[in-house]
């Protein structure tokens, strides 16, 4: 078997405010006079006992509050990619939550800044790729996710695409429609939350109404094997989070995650860590976890580091590059490896 931290791999499902890890929050509330309601960093790592997505969502949102000016932000990210990066990472499309920032005073073009200029930093030092997806929060009217479309000015080429994130159930896709549109036409990668724990109905508004490129966790369609059907033969990405899923209680352990399932049903399913200072790894940490629960193959585990090359919105070179590493991981073999390789002649 060989070593799936050092497997390239791109993650395609990753909050940047989910990578806000407790140390850190400690010392930038310290830094910003903000002050936490919990005594210590294990006092708020001990909080980590979710009930559902939105038990999860209420403590990311209260912890962002630390995040107060570009530095923070850069941080943040640079914490993010140099941990990530320590697991295979060679391409990120990252998610942010401008509306969660700008309720609190701060300013879109300040959070921006922070993370493009840690993003731009780990291009240039750690050869890692990126883009950068705008999250409109769907428990917030979707006329404010236009009115923050409209204000974005000259921001909106420092974005690559856009989300839907946040509260799911009771907040559908079609709510957002005009917003989608609006991106659509104005060049920008549209994907979407969908599926995570509403139903099918979600997915299939999603694909027809957002007309998203891939979905966002996705693990929902499962319920229904039509829509199963469709995004096999329309090979429709799904970026599936496996610790997040058995975390907020959408799976009960990882041992029964249908992801591997999904794999040779012949969808084409990614693996990320969505937010992973909350839902305990990082994406190398999330391909260990699934070897060390489901027997994850290095087969298996090159097949989906594939899927997230191909499904990333990477450049065609970059992907060509990353798909030439994953060949030479494949063709390693670590000590006491089994398999059809056989030691050439000598
Ligand atoms: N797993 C998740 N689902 C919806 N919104 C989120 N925001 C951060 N993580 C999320
Ligand atoms: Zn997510």
């Amino acid at each position: 078997m060989n070593d799936l931290h050092t497997l390239p791999k791109a993650e395609l499902h990753l909050h940047i405010e989910g990578t806000l890890e407790p140390e850190l929050a400690f010392e930038l509330a310290a830094k910003n006079g903000v002050v936490l309601p919990h005594e210590s960093v294990e006092e708020l790592r001990r909080q980590y006992d979710f009930e559902d997505l939105s038990s999860f969502l209420a403590l990311y949102y209260a912890t962002m509050a630390v995040l107060r000016d570009a530095s923070d932000f850069e941080r943040l990210t640079r914490a993010y990619l140099e941990r990530a990066a320590a697991q295979g990472l060679r391409h990120v499309d990252v998610f942010f939550d401008p509306q969660a920032h700008t309720v609190r005073g701060v300013a879109l073009g300040t959070v921006i800044d922070g993370i493009r200029a840690a993003l731009d930093a780990a291009r240039a030092e750690l050869g890692l790729t990126s883009t950068l997806l705008l999250c409109f929060l769907r428990d917030r009217p979707a006329a404010e996710a236009g009115q923050l479309f409209d204000s974005l000015g000259e921001q909106l080429p420092r974005i690559d695409g856009i989300g839907l994130d946040s509260a799911e159930v009771g907040h559908p896709p079609a709510l957002f429609e005009e917003v989608y549109a609006r991106a659509r036409a104005a060049g920008l990668h549209v994907v979407a939350h969908a599926g995570e724990e509403a139903g099918p109905e979600y997915v299939r508004e999603a694909l027809d109404v957002l007309r998203v490129e891939r979905v966002d966790h996705g693990i929902q369609c499962l319920q229904d094997p039509e829509l199963v059907d469709r995004l096999v033969a329309e090979q429709v990405p799904l970026t599936v989070c496996p610790l997040s899923n058995v975390r907020l209680r959408v799976v009960d352990t990882l041992a029964d995650h249908p992801v591997l399932d999904m794999l040779e049903r012949g969808l084409l399913v990614t693996v990320n860590s969505d937010d992973p200072a909350y839902f305990g790894g990082y994406v190398g940490d999330v391909f260990q976890g699934l070897r060390d629960a489901l027997g994850l193959t290095d087969e298996q585990a090159a097949a989906l580091a594939r899927n997230s090359v191909d499904a990333s919105f990477a450049g065609t070179e970059r992907r060509r590059e990353i798909h030439a590493e994953i060949t030479e991981w494949e063709g390693r073999r670590a000590p006491g490896r089994t398999g059809s390789a056989r030691p050439g002649p000598r």
